[in-house]
């Protein structure tokens, strides 16, 4: 039977003791890999210390990569690695280029979404390791009334080690709401062709600009150790077919552009040919002029900035190499943040169309 009485028409909460529900937006999260605050022995050692703690990162057994890892690597690298991140610091910014380049694309990529959705999208960028933190970005999103996630990594190609690690505190963020968005996580975008034709457009450009073609455009990549391809992590096929893309792209012979590995860390065998050494091989063999590009990258940082334009360069001349061109990553480039929205769009399908 139907009650009627006044005790059953009470609302159960009154106003002033409801949490105010904001209108329902949807959010999009970048997430990049971090980026020390400064580059200082402390700044540097907190920042190493939480990246090759990760165990998507290093997957030794603590118990004896720890003890390693607190005793010798973090009394040498925070040194090391502080004197190369000075060399390409943001100083009139007090900031590493990936955090000012990471602004930027956000800034951009806000400007493009908000002109196809207006307020119902929020954008911002959060960090996997170091600041601003993903859980600090989840819970700004969450407060302003986000009921839904677009999390995207912004690593053209998946690997444990990046995205996987990135969705991995994304998701720990979420164990934290008590009011838990509903979530999409945005897959690797190496064969998208927007990418591959951002990437183009940017060699063409660079290659442009040149007064002599150079013999061969090497495609450096960050490394992973060749356990983890072994291991089923995928990185290794999806960088080669970045490179395969993009030379069909170009329409250029398989002599003219290479895959190389960069950036190894720590004893293991990582994937090769490595670049560094690979350079090297490639002056010797009378191959002078050579322009190398980082398609892993969706940000110049400093294992571009540093160890191409530096450290690479090096082995190139010391080898008897003459010109090596450097062509910056896409960054803030219009194709790029082009082929990131569209990205996006695609992944927000059935949230907003
Ligand atoms: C682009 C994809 C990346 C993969 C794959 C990757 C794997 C990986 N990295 C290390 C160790 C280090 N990487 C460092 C810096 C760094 N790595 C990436 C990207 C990938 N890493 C970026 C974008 C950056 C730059 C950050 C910046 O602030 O500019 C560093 C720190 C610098 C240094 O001390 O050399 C380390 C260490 C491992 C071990 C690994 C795979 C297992
Ligand atoms: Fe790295
Ligand atoms: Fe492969």
């Amino acid at each position: 039977m139907l009650d009627t009485s006044k005790a059953a028409t009470r609302p159960q909460h009154a106003a002033d003791d409801h949490p105010a529900i904001k209108p329902a937006r949807v959010g999009i999260l970048l997430a990049n890999l971090g980026t020390p605050d400064n580059y200082d022995y402390w700044s540097m050692r907190r920042y190493l210390n939480e990246f090759l703690s990760d165990r998507r990162v290093i997957d030794y057994s603590p118990w004896i990569w720890q003890p390693l890892l607190q005793l010798i690597v973090l009394t040498k690298r925070p040194f090391s690695s502080g004197a190369a991140y000075k060399s390409i610091w943001n100083h009139e910014a007090g900031e590493s280029p990936l955090m000012t380049i990471t602004k930027d694309q956000t800034a951009k990529i806000k400007a493009a979404m908000h002109d196809r959705y207006g307020d119902q999208v929020m954008v911002d960028f959060c960090m996997r390791y170091g600041n601003p933190s993903t859980k600090s970005k989840v819970r700004e999103m969450r407060d302003a009334g986000c009921q839904k996630i677009l999390f995207f990594p912004l690593y053209p190609h998946y690997a444990g080690a990046t995205s996987a690690t990135a969705n991995d505190q994304f998701f720990r963020a979420m164990m934290e709401e008590k009011w838990q968005p509903t979530t999409r996580t945005v897959e690797p975008y190496f064969e998208h062709p927007k990418y591959i034709e951002a990437l183009a457009q940017s060699i063409e450009r660079a290659y442009a600009d040149l007064d002599t073609r150079p013999d061969i455009l090497v495609c450096s990549y960050h490394g992973v150790p060749i356990r983890y391809l072994m291991e089923g992590d995928p990185y290794h096929c999806q960088c080669q077919k970045t490179t395969r893309l993009l030379k069909e792209r170009l329409g250029w012979p398989d002599t003219d552009i290479k895959t190389t590995f960069q950036s190894k860390f720590g004893p293991e065998e990582w994937l090769q040919p490595y670049t560094v050494e690979e350079v090297a091989r490639l002056a010797e063999a009378g191959k002078k002029n050579i322009a190398v590009c980082a398609p892993a990258f969706s940000a110049d940082c400093i294992e571009t900035l540093e160890e191409i334009n530096e450290e690479i360069k090096e082995s190139f001349e010391e080898a008897g190499g003459e010109h090596f061109t450097y062509i910056p990553c896409l960054n803030d480039d219009a194709a790029h943040i082009e082929a990131l929205g569209t990205v996006i769009e695609e992944n927000l399908k059935g949230w907003l169309d």
